[in-house]
């Protein structure tokens, strides 16, 4: 058995007080440190402008993990290692202190100088922290730096690359760890593994035997809190450019020389880079935009995007995107990549399904049977597995066939629960190891191909609302395969 590596580190998060520190950071944290990921050499710093204290920090970190813990078990050393410090980052007096309260933690907790940087807060400030990190010295220490940044990465291909020259003039590529949560989901680092330990799917991988491939990721909830955000970034800002996009690079790439991370982005890029570019004229036949209307979601009546607060009122802002990519290289010509995402959708799954060619000559393809195409289906959430669709003789007298399914629930295989995605990515980012985060030259050709999308929707307005909640999308969604003879495969 491998020995758990347990790094040693002071973790520094800006935007303690915030969303994504109270959900996912400190729950993340006390599962790496309940499955002795993290052991006792290790601090965190929460900053924020709010005036809380080591206290109050301590009890607004037990309050996030209260559904992890069991009634009788004392969480005061795990919350113990957490200090706050009242913080506003745009003031440069700050860090001043600020480097002097991470050496002191550095010395009792004997982390080795090693120093994470969370930023945890709106982009717009990345640029100035990274700067006044280095400033004032907090770079300089006798163990690593790495600072992760959260998505949006900028807003477009010029404020991704404005965003990046700022960070790029404080810290070095190898020392940022731009986040793209999918990339730390169980099913999402199957991907590869599916594929590359396995003759029976990578050796039919390639347009000879596959007619298509679907990635869904269709969510329930609509914009909740974040109407500012979102009605400036939509869906196509906010899931294609990022999650989307990546798992297309992991499904299309080609088998990497080896593991490394320069390896494996380097194929991701190759794909990226050979993703069409479709003229202005064309944009209608492979791509779908859709906002939902009102409509009911589990039984219950939902407003429509529009009247979910007052500044979203005859907004242009798409919710929804469905789109058939073509990936020009030799294994994949003639094959369309079908992604769609959405709010406020029937259901929340990401599922990814490879449809294969059906044999040149099917001797059981009678009109009464009920034969289907053979599926890969993984399963990225929930119920976490892969499945795979058959056909098998049906029982009894005659040549009769019928679909079956051979399924493999990841939780009912390993006994335990899935890691969540940012445990293990803040545990990749402390050992160093960068390759489920997105490289810049990922980044960059992502958003060159949104902008190009973006730019030909901004000439025409939408008719929206065009779904309605607890859909699965406009019909002109199903339409984009249907055109090829094919049709998304049930939720
Ligand atoms: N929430 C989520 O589920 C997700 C969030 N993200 C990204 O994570 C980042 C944070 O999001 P989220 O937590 O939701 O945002 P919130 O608005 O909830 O939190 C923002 C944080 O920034 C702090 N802050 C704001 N201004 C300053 C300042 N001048 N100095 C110091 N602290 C400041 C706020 O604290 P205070 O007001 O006390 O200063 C707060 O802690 C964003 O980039 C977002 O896009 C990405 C994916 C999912
Ligand atoms: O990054 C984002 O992702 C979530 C969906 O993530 P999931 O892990 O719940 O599938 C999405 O709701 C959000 O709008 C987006 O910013």
């Amino acid at each position: 058995m491998s020995e758990t590596i347990q790094p040693k580190a002071t973790i520094v998060i800006f935007g303690a007080t915030g969303d994504l520190a109270n959900r996912k950071l400190y729950p993340s944290i006390y599962r790496l440190y309940k499955s002795g990921k993290l052991d006792e050499n290790f601090a965190v710093i929460g900053l924020a402008r709010r005036g809380w204290d080591n206290d109050i920090i301590r009890e607004k970190v037990e309050q996030s993990i209260q559904g992890l813990t069991s009634e009788d078990e004392d969480i005061s050393e795990f919350t113990s290692h957490f200090y706050y410090k009242s913080f506003d980052v745009t003031s440069t007096d700050s860090y001043t202190d600020l480097k002097f309260m991470v050496e002191s933690l550095e010395r009792e907790y004997h982390t080795e100088g090693n120093r994470l940087f969370y930023l945890a807060m709106a982009p717009d400030f990345f640029g100035t922290i990274a700067n006044q990190l280095k400033d004032h010295g907090l770079k300089e220490t006798s163990g690593w730096t790495r600072l992760v940044i959260e998505k949006p990465f900028g807003h477009d291909l010029p404020s991704a690359k404005k965003l990046n020259k700022e960070l790029q003039a404080a810290f070095d590529e190898n020392q940022i760890y731009r986040i793209d949560h999918y990339l730390g989901k169980e099913m999402v680092q199957n991907i590869e593994v599916i594929r590359f330990a396995n003759g029976i799917f990578e050796h039919l991988w390639n347009n000879q035997f596959i007619n298509n491939i679907q990635v869904t990721s269709s969510e329930t909830l609509g914009v909740e809190e974040r109407a500012h955000y979102y009605d400036a970034s939509g869906a196509t800002r906010d899931m294609i450019q990022n999650h989307m996009l990546q798992m297309v690079a992991l499904l299309a790439m080609e088998p990497p020389i080896n593991l490394s991370t320069e390896e494996i982005r380097s194929e991701k890029i190759k794909v990226l880079r050979a993703l069409r570019t479709i003229k202005e004229e064309k944009v209608h036949k492979y791509f779908v935009r859709g906002q939902y209307g009102p409509g009911e979601i589990d039984g219950k009546k939902v407003n429509g995007y529009q009247d979910e607060a007052e500044a979203l009122k005859d907004s242009t802002t798409e919710t929804f995107v469905a789109a058939k990519l073509v990936i020009d290289n030799y294994r994949w010509a003639g094959v369309p990549f079908y992604i769609r995402t959405g709010k406020r959708m029937k259901e929340k799954s990401t599922k990814i399904v490879v449809e294969f060619k059906d044999i040149p000559m099917n001797l059981y393809h009678k009109k009464d049977d009920l034969r289907n195409p053979n599926l890969l289906v993984i399963n990225i959430q929930p119920n976490e597995g892969i499945t795979l669709h058959l056909n098998a003789k049906k029982t009894g007298n005659g040549n009769l066939t019928e679909p079956i399914q051979l399924a493999y629930h990841q939780d009912s295989e390993s006994g335990i629960n899935t890691p969540e995605a940012y445990e293990k990515l803040i545990y990749d980012s402390m050992l160093g190891d960068a390759t489920n985060f997105t490289h810049w030259d990922e980044v960059a050709l992502s958003w060159e191909f949104v902008d190009r999308l973006l730019a030909s929707w901004a000439n025409t307005k939408p008719d929206f609302p065009n779904y309605e909640s607890g859909s699965m999308g406009p019909k002109a969604a199903d339409e984009l395969l249907e055109r090829n003879g094919f049709h998304w495969w049930p939720e």
